[in-house]
């Protein structure tokens, strides 16, 4: 069974609230279906303004669509009881792109780690700062490094911050939405380098947003693009994703293909 399955969902926000009528702005997201398998990457990527945060707001349990379903391990997202909720606010996470504005710049690293623990596990206060360390040490950064605040390290660094936060609760699906984009190349490819390494010792499932083909096409193991709110392509497998006739598609894989000579004949 898919991890999780979007199932024809259309969106479109409110814009306001005139006496008992709640207005509605154009749907932003008309007729999306798509799939994440367990223990794989999903790159969507779209020009500005295509929907693809909003799917992710969707996906993630904060956007309830008018119409559609998002089901995650086969249970409706936006039709469960509290219990259930709580337990797929721990299966679901999310990496933001401002990696600055993600954290309190008053708490510490260990407080910021630790929140997702104190607000779910029973853990003792030693328990949790060995945790906290664990995690800062599985993402690249010292144990040492808890009592540091947000502005004491770089955006490479605080994203990495953001990361051990999110895989604090051994979650199934990370939502990366522009994860690495405010990062510079070298950065970015360490921070994705750790990502395809945490993917694959905890099995965890990513839905990577993206407007950068190449870091979607070295991350993912599946790809879609949007367009004005639709889905124009899904592969799950991204090999086919060079073979694609959709012409916003062509485009795309143009630009990974001149840097990569094993795929220019196609
Ligand atoms: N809270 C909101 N209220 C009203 N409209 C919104 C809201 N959030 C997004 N939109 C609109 O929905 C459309 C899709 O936005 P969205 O952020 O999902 O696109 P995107 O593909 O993620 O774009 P970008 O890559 O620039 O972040 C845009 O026209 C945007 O202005």
């Amino acid at each position: 069974m898919s991890l999780l399955q979007v199932k024809d969902v259309t969106h479109a926000y409110a814009s306001s609230t005139l006496f008992w009528q709640s207005k509605r702005h154009a749907p932003v997201l008309s007729g999306v279906s798509l799939t994440i398998e367990p223990g794989k990457c999903l790159g969507l990527l779209g020009t500005s303004g295509a929907g693809k945060s909003t799917l992710g707001k969707v996906i993630l349990g904060l956007e309830k669509p008018q119409k559609g379903q998002v089901l995650f391990q086969g249970m409706n997202l936006y039709d469960t009881d509290a219990s259930a909720r709580r337990r797929l606010r721990r299966d679901l996470q999310v990496v933001f792109q401002d990696c600055y504005s993600s954290v309190n710049p008053r708490m510490t690293a260990e407080q910021i780690i630790g929140e997702p623990l104190q607000n779910y596990e029973s853990l003792s206060s030693k328990e949790q700062k060995r945790t906290v360390g664990e995690l800062l040490e599985r993402v690249g950064l010292n144990a040492d490094d808890m009592t540091k605040h947000p502005h004491q390290f770089s955006g490479g660094q605080l994203q990495r911050i953001n990361i051990a936060r999110a895989i604090a609760l051994k979650p199934k699906l990370i939502v990366l939405d522009e994860a690495v984009s405010s990062l510079d190349m070298v950065t970015q490819s360490h921070i994705l380098a750790l990502l395809s390494d945490l993917k694959s010792t905890y099995g965890l499932s990513y839905l990577f947003i993206t407007h950068d083909i190449k870091a979607a096409y070295s991350i993912s193991d599946a790809l879609a693009v949007m367009e004005k709110g639709e889905v124009v392509e899904f592969c799950e497998d991204k090999a086919q994703f060079l073979q694609s006739p959709h012409p916003g598609v062509r485009n795309l894989v143009q630009s990974i293909l001149s840097e990569h000579p094993r795929y220019r004949s196609l």
